[in-house]
């Protein structure tokens, strides 16, 4: 009764949990074009769909108004996700992206904005298949609108689109439990601002701690340590795209980047993304590399601080350079540009150096699925070389 709409769907299901028989790989063929629904899902009457056209300012501001009053909270609703405008627009507009895959639910009267759900193409490695699948994420239905079962008829909706652009896999994520999860992670958070994080309830002070001992415990220092690091810039699209796409073929699970990929996820862009390479002296080659994303939380209620401003660990290689180092830096650089927490999910290489780099655990997993498509075993975190916006 619980997952009354995801048993429906082809995805892992409890019950062939074990029942390795059952082949790895896609769960249903794909259908003829000519026999996938050609109209979109019934809305109930009052509602209407719409394709939100992510790079026009105004609908960008709508869902930019949506997200920020109505998206994901944190278990104890203390953060709500703050996605930027500048960030939604380049999260969702990547090389090869649809614009009918940003679906949006509108009062028929108002127009108001009131759900929204998104799709983008994204090339993903199982073992050694490339799957063409959709990335889907920022399903939002506003909170007036709860347990009206609006989320299964905007998911199927997404997924009809998806189908009509002849893709049948999905990836996506969750923090809540769903039939049935190829990894669960744990996330870890790195203080960086002790005193704002505790003035907010986002951390406590540690027992036997003062705030000046807390304070020390997380201080950074001033510069970073890694010879030859900087800014990353258009011309490194070639070196940074062929360390990532060779580093990621360690994992079980992971997307695969082209230049054109590289250079949009990558490039620095201020406000959402940033990423820092390590160029060697002597031959001018890039041999390293890291990124962040600047994921904002609105603080819900606390009458110093309205807004936490959090970087999310996003993709790295390392060669000459140990990660622990690496992610030193990108911590020290964090707080340099005034972030107030650095996240990171126990996937790729994280695990090992979180507890060093002194981050903390998170209160909450999150879960990634696959639509479509079985892996017979479980992933461990670190099989996993796949970030999420
Ligand atoms: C601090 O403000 C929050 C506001 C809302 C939710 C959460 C907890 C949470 N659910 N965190 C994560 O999902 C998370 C923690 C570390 C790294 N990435 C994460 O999620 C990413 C990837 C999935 N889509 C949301 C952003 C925290």
């Amino acid at each position: 009764q619980q997952h009354k709409f995801w048993e429906t769907q082809p995805v892992g299901q409890f019950k062939d949990l074990g029942n390795s028989t059952l082949p790895e790989g896609p769960i249903e063929q794909p259908t003829p074009l000519s026999e996938v629904k050609q109209e979109p899902y019934n809305l109930p009457n009052l509602y209407e769909w719409t394709v939100c056209d992510m790079k026009s300012d105004e609908v960008c501001n709508e869902v930019y108004i949506l997200l920020t009053n109505n998206y994901v909270e944190d278990d104890d609703n203390l953060f709500r996700f703050n996605y930027s405008k500048e960030f939604l627009r380049w999260g969702l507009t990547p090389p090869g992206y649809f614009q009918n895959w940003h679906i949006g639910v509108r009062v028929k009267s108002s127009k108001k904005l009131v759900a929204f759900i998104t799709g983008i193409p994204v090339k993903i490695r199982v073992r050694n298949e490339v799957v063409q699948m959709a990335e889907v994420n920022f399903l939002c239905v506003h909170k007036k609108l709860r347990s009206k079962r609006l989320a299964p008829v905007m998911i199927k909706e997404v997924t009809r689109r998806i189908h009509l652009e002849n893709i049948w896999q999905a990836a996506y994520t969750a923090g809540v439990f769903l039939p049935t999860p190829v990894t669960t992670c744990q996330y870890w958070h790195r203080t960086l601002n002790p005193k704002k994080l505790i003035d907010v309830g986002f951390s406590r002070l540690g027992e036997r701690m003062t705030m000046s001992r807390t304070i020390k415990l997380y201080k950074l220092p001033n510069s970073t340590s890694t010879r030859g690091l900087r800014k990353m810039e258009l011309r490194d699209v070639p070196q940074v795209t062929r360390l990532l796409r060779n580093y990621l073929n360690r994992f079980i699970v992971a997307p695969t980047f082209d230049e054109d990929e590289v250079e949009h996820w990558l490039l620095p862009q201020e406000n959402v993304v940033d990423s820092y390479v390590v160029e060697c002296e002597e031959t001018r080659e890039i041999t390293d590399f890291f990124s962040f994303y600047t994921l904002p939380s609105t603080i819900l209620n606390n009458q110093n601080h309205s807004t936490l401003k959090a970087a999310y660990s996003f993709y790295y290689v390392t060669n000459r350079v140990q990660l622990m180092q690496l992610m030193q830096d990108a911590l020290i650089i964090a707080k340099r540009d005034d972030f107030d927490v650095f996240n990171a999910l126990d996937v790729m290489e994280n695990e090992p150096i979180l507890k060093d780099l002194k981050f903390g655990p998170g209160d909450g997993q999150l879960y990634y699925y696959l639509y479509n498509y079985r892996l017979n075993n479980v992933l461990k975190p670190s099989e996993l070389g796949l970030v999420l916006l």
